[in-house]
């Protein structure tokens, strides 16, 4: 039996799909992905069946292929059929009453919910996780009742009672957890700061590209002067990166520099098709992030199958969209480049212009691993960051040079002239930190 590095023993899994209807049913990565949704569970794959009839509504898959699959289940003592769709709660049980006792019948949503079950670090992503675990089994619950115990369900003590009132209790203590990430980012804003969201399809390199965009030692300065006030799950966050899909559970943000000006960049939980985003609301937090967003950095894994890359990038666009961001907010990068020829490239990036809305910028082929083209993609980023020019007209004095050094910091400065007793400070930066700035202004007293 295979096991994992904690010791825990990978769960035997058999994996079935429907054949797509789609003309590129034949790509690999139609099985790829929800194999490596399985890995990430922690599990492994000992056996898949793929269905290419006709859809049957009340096993899924149809009674056929359902006894191969409760053999096949059987001859390789599999604990765990993974379904890549959505089971209708009365499919859930058609298929799990079909199989060899014990085993455990799982769609993909539900999957996906064990891999954040996993994953969830802090307390409000625990019990996010939770209830969107109980919403999917109260259904399920409820069909595999038997009279009895339906007509017990108002009863204090049933199962679906318990449920109901779990879920219930949940809910209200969600509603009155402080979200510590939506502080912080008020806090940022008022201070001046440009936000910048990195989205996209999971596995795409987001966290990567984070890693090298951070401005480390401004963080921890930022730290020291206690400026993150309630962030500090934030700032002991790290942006994991590994080749696993949701390898990061949970929103971390991290300082940064674009163009002179002081960046707030968060990177977030990956997107991935096929699955009710608002249903978990660790999905929903984290495009809200995008919503709230200067700038949403859309990254995607260029390397993918060129089918793949197309679908993906429509999700992730879909996704944005669903959240209000504008499409000239949208700044794409298509990651992994060193992955694929010159020709391969240009193509990727001509798929991409196609399907990108024309508001959004031209698609950057970026190599975050290599450190290629980079630079385009911050001289992008800082193009479409929110800017005003603001000239301030300044007596010469101490006051005066305290906030100048705050213009130094928060805008990019563009001239200081000197002239007798007169100081003429010229910045671009964000409106609200240039009201800020002309608001002092007016209070040292323009001479
Ligand atoms: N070849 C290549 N691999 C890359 C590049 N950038 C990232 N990767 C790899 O891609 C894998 C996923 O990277 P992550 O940064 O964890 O991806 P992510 O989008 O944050 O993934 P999730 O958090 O799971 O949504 C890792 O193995 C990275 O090393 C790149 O430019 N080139
Ligand atoms: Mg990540």
């Amino acid at each position: 039996m295979s096991r994992l590095r904690n010791g825990t023993e990978r769960r035997r899994t058999v994996v079935a799909t429907r054949a797509s209807t789609s003309p590129d049913a034949t790509d690999p990565a139609d099985t790829d992905e929800i194999s490596a949704l399985v890995r990430a569970a922690g599990d492994e794959v000992v056996g898949e069946v793929t269905q290419s009839g006709p859809a049957d509504s009340g096993s899924y898959l149809g009674s056929g292929k359902v006894a191969e699959l409760t053999d096949l289940v059987a001859d390789v003592e599999a604990r765990r059929l993974v379904v890549d769709d959505h089971l209708t709660p009365s499919q859930h049980r058609t298929l799990e009453s079909a199989m060899p006792d014990g085993t455990a019948v799982l769609d993909r949503y539900r999957l996906v919910l064990d891999i954040f079950e996993a994953g969830a670090g802090s307390r409000r992503a625990k019990l996010q996780v939770e209830l969107a675990r109980l919403r999917y089994d109260l259904p399920r619950v409820i069909e595999s009742a038997d009279e009895g115990l339906l007509n017990q369900m108002t009863e204090k003590g049933s199962r679906v009672y318990d449920l109901r009132d779990r879920i219930d209790r949940l809910e209200r203590t969600l509603d009155e957890l402080p979200d510590p990430a939506e502080q912080y980012r008020e806090r940022r804003r008022e201070e001046g700061f440009d936000l910048v969201t990195i989205a996209g399809y999971t596995n795409a390199g987001k966290s990567t590209l984070l890693h090298h965009l951070a401005d480390d030692l401004s963080l921890s300065d930022a730290d020291s002067n206690g400026e993150t006030g309630d962030a500090s799950t934030e700032k002991d966050a790290t942006a994991a990166v590994g080749n696993r899909l949701f390898e990061t559970l949970e929103t971390t943000t991290r300082r940064t520099t674009i163009a002179d000006r002081p960046v707030l960049a968060t990177d977030t939980v990956g997107l991935v098709d096929d699955l009710p985003h608002d249903i978990v609301e660790s999905f929903s937090a984290t495009l809200s992030e995008a919503g709230a967003a200067d700038v949403v950095v859309l990254v995607t894994d260029a390397s993918d199958s060129e089918t793949c890359f197309c679908e993906r990038l429509a999700v992730s666009l879909e996704t944005l969209a669903t959240q209000g961001v504008e499409d000239d907010r949208i700044v794409p990068a298509l990651n992994k480049v060193d992955r694929l020829s010159p020709d391969e490239r240009s193509r990727r990036r001509r798929l991409a212009a196609e399907r990108l809305p024309d508001d959004a910028a031209s698609p950057i082929p970026i190599s975050v691993l290599e450190g290629r083209n980079l630079d385009a993609l911050r001289e992008t980023v800082a193009d479409r960051l929110p800017a005003e020019r603001a000239t301030l007209r300044l007596p010469n004095c101490d006051e005066t040079m305290s906030l100048v050094s705050r213009a130094y910091d928060r805008t990019d400065v563009e001239s200081v002239e000197y002239d007798g007793d007169a100081v003429t400070v010229v910045c671009r930066g964000r409106p609200s930190v240039l009201e800020q700035l002309r608001a002092t202004a007016s209070r040292i007293g323009v001479d």
